[in-house]
């Protein structure tokens, strides 16, 4: 279990988190997301303890991760532009990591750079940016460690590389029982392949859950009624989106979806549409609950 518990972390005079705490259990796969500048790398950073917090404890099964070997060693960080020597091949870099590394698995190794069909004798500062990055993947996938921390690692992949990365990192949860968190933007491709998820926002982590659970909680609901209603008719919601054209009403509302029916029921509407959202939309919704969007 990785446990953060009111981590707080300034850079220069800006306080980036702020009393953030965040559990993540064994074998799951987090995405971790927010927007551009929330703190996702710094976060990431602070677990890697390449960042020193300024307060607070990350711990992993209980032990915490500063200056600790074997938590480092069972904990790999690949962010967004890993370090590779300039004129190092694939195979130097491989022996530069089998040195802090001594797990890393030849095998997993032959077998993906097999599949990625990436020429391991290349000079790496030749490598297309995709190509790097599928080279720093394979690096993960061969160490498989314990904690891997993917910082929007697989943004700049192809579809067909997407998918076979997916397939890899079930692979290797399977085999390994990983921990992955992966910070992204792209929402679509996290949802399949996070079982959970958080949202980073305001220093902190605002929304975290399973994401089947929190996707059972959060409906769209789409309603038509005979008569014009407003938004205060249904004070009662947890709403989070609201939008209306007349007597079509689109609300999106948290909460247990037999209570909210009953709700609605008692506006007699002439048509009800309970619809379901992805990731992509609980973030924009989440986001829009806050007022982002007001001034826009
Ligand atoms: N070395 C630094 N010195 C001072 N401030 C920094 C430094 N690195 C990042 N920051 C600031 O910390 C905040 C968080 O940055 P961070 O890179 O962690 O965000 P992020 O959520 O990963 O962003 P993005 O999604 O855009 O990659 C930003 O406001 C950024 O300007």
């Amino acid at each position: 279990m990785l446990k953060i518990e009111n981590v707080t972390k300034k850079l220069g005079t800006q306080v980036v988190l702020d009393n953030c705490s965040l559990e993540i259990k064994d074998g799951s796969v987090f995405g971790l997301i927010g927007p551009n500048g929330a703190g996702k790398s710094t976060l990431l950073r602070c677990i890697a303890d390449i960042y020193k917090c300024d307060s607070g404890t990350i711990t992993v099964d209980g032990e915490s991760i500063v200056e600790n070997e074997y938590q480092k060693q069972n904990l790999l960080l690949m962010s967004d532009d890993p370090y590779y020597h300039y004129n190092a091949t694939l195979a130097q870099m491989v022996e530069f990591y089998k040195v802090f590394y001594p797990q890393f698995d030849d095998e997993i190794y032959r077998k993906y750079l097999n599949i990625f069909k990436l020429n391991e004798n290349k000079v790496m500062n030749n490598f297309s940016k995709g190509m790097k990055r599928q080279a720093f993947i394979l690096i993960a996938l061969a160490i498989s460690p314990k904690l891997l921390l993917l910082d929007e690692s697989f943004d700049g992949l192809d579809p067909m590389m997407r998918l076979l990365f997916k397939r890899a990192i079930s692979e290797c949860i399977e085999k390994k029982n990983m921990t992955i968190i992966i910070s992204s933007h792209n929402l679509r491709e996290l949802e399949d392949i996070c079982d959970s998820f958080g949202i980073l926002d305001d220093h902190k982590i605002t929304t975290s859950g399973m994401l089947d659970e929190t996707k059972e909680n959060i409906h769209k609901i789409q309603l038509a009624f005979s008569i014009e209603k407003q938004r205060s008719d249904f004070s009662d919601l947890d709403i989070l989106h609201y939008s209306q054209t007349s007597r079509v009403i689109t609300m999106v509302v948290k909460g247990d979806l037999n209570k909210i029916e009953g709700i609605i029921n008692a506006q007699q509407p002439l048509m009800m549409d309970v619809l379901n959202v992805n990731l992509e939309e609980i973030f924009i919704y989440e986001m829009e609950k806050k007022g982002v969007f007001e001034n826009v």
